[in-house]
């Protein structure tokens, strides 16, 4: 007899499809030519949750926001940074925030967690202003003499200013190009290594290796200097380096290491910087390019602030200031891939998924998906009035990630973003050099091609 009060089995996990690929490579070939378009073909192509191989590997392109829920979220455990994209990170950032998993980074995140609380980052707004009204009095150099300037330069150079002076209590400025071609060297040789399956450097090392040894040399330098230069004044001043300097554990007594405090302190240093530096780069590309948005935004610029620089207080009124923001993040978020290693086989969607492979998420992809997101392409900070967030699944957007990983720096970057873009944007329209189009390059991050070579001009 049947029993009637059983509930019905769940039907059995489909296997998902996917290109084909080549023998040994698999569609190492195809993605890397034009890694964005590939992730929108497959999507298109095999729904919602395609499978290939990278190489030898296994992998699957989770494109759905429920799939993306269960793998940051309700399944978090089965997820983890044993990916070989972390281990070509680790080489530069060692066991900082970004890349330790477990207990260290468990603790380390309870650590830094109350540098990041939103009183802490309302009292960094006086110094995020200042140093933009510094940059905006260069800018305004730039429009007398008519002289062009790399706005991609100019947003590294302030963003990384801010995180040093507000995080770690440090004058950065000097470093700025160390750093920013530290950063470039390092990101273009880590994408080159992951896309031509070269994860290992070469015994005999290369120019290139050769180069990815100094420009990492340079960071450490950078970075051992911050650390020196607290060291000398012995005094707690309550920021986020103090409070990786001062952490005693519990149970031993004991300090942070050098080697891993340096860690730390460099993935704050980059991840602190070069993120928002991109989103505020494709903001002033994306408004010179609609001209009704920045319409928009320059009358709550007028309204708001009359003129005046912004303060901490004004952040909340700076509505369409921030969806500007969110837009930019959504069309082209910095973190455009990130992928993770399935520890056990697991169903994504209906979908099975094996232990041992690799599941790949790209924020550039699922903010394009048409069924959440209508007419993709175009540019609308509309889109993130509070009714259609709420209409939309929590992870239909997610350029901070979400879950136990997300972005520990997410409302520093939103405050500070907002802020930028309201100093500057009340007194500048920086235009996009004729014959210029910004395209997305994607490196570790998204950033837009040609440094971003703008005319600034008054409002
Ligand atoms: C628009 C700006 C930013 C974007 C789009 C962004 C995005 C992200 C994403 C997607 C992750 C997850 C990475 C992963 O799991 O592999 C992440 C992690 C992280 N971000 Fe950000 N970020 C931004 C700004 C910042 C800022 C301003 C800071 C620090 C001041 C910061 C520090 C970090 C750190 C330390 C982690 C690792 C957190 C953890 O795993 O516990 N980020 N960020």
């Amino acid at each position: 007899m049947t029993d009637m009060s059983a509930a019905p089995r769940a039907p059995a996990p489909r296997i998902p499809t996917g290109p084909r690929g080549l023998p040994l490579i698999g569609v190492v070939r195809d993605a890397r030519k034009d890694i964005l378009g590939w992730f929108l073909r497959t999507a298109a192509e095999h729904g919602p949750v395609a499978q290939y191989r990278f190489g030898l590997g296994r992998s699957y392109l989770v494109s759905h926001p429920d799939g993306i829920k269960h793998v940051l979220q309700d399944n978090v455990k089965n997820y983890t940074k044993d990916h070989f994209s972390y281990a070509m990170v680790r080489r530069v950032v060692g066991d900082g925030l970004l890349t330790s998993q477990g207990e260290t980074w468990m603790k380390q995140r309870r650590l830094a967690q109350p540098a990041f609380h939103r009183a802490r980052i309302t009292a960094m707004a006086d110094q995020m202003v200042r140093a933009t009204v510094e940059l905006s009095e260069q800018w305004a150099e730039a429009q007398r003499t008519g002289e062009s300037r790399l706005g991609a330069v100019d947003m590294m150079s302030l963003t990384l200013r801010i995180v040093g002076e507000a995080l770690l209590g440090a004058d950065v400025r000097a470093d700025t190009e160390a750093v920013g071609h530290s950063f470039t060297v390092i990101s273009e040789q880590t994408v080159e290594r992951f896309r031509s399956l070269r994860f290992i450097p070469p015994v005999l090392p290369t120019a290139y290796d050769r180069a990815f040894r100094d420009a990492n040399r340079s960071l450490r330098q950078v970075v051992t200097r911050v650390i020196a230069e607290r060291r000398a004044h012995t005094e707690d001043r309550g920021d986020l380096l103090s409070m990786f300097m001062l952490a005693q554990d519990e149970e031993t007594g004991e300090r942070m290491d050098d080697t891993h405090l340096q860690d730390e302190v460099l993935t704050m240093l980059l991840a602190g910087h070069e993120t928002t530096a991109n989103a505020l780069s494709w903001s002033w590309a994306l408004l010179a390019q609609n001209s009704e948005a920045e319409r928009t935004l320059h009358a709550e610029l007028d309204a708001v602030l009359g003129g005046r620089p912004p303060t901490a207080e004004d952040f909340p009124r700076l509505v369409y200031t921030r969806r500007v923001l969110d837009e930019t993040l959504r069309l082209y978020p910095p973190a455009y891939a990130l992928s993770r290693k399935v520890v056990e086989d697991d169903v994504i969607c209906g979908y099975q998924v094996r232990g041992g492979s690799s599941v790949d998420m790209s924020a550039y992809l699922t903010h394009r998906l048409p069924e959440f997101w209508p007419d993709p392409e175009r540019f609308d900070p509309d889109r993130f009035t509070p009714e259609k967030v709420a209409a939309r699944p929590r992870y239909a957007y997610f350029p901070f990630l979400g879950g136990p990983r997300q972005c520990i720096g997410n409302n520093f970057a939103l405050m500070e973003g907002t802020l930028i873009l309201a100093t500057l944007a009340q007194h500048h329209r920086p235009r996009l050099v004729e014959g210029y189009t910004p395209r997305p390059e994607p490196v570790i991050t998204l950033r837009p091609s040609g440094h971003l070579p703008v005319r600034i001009t008054p409002r």
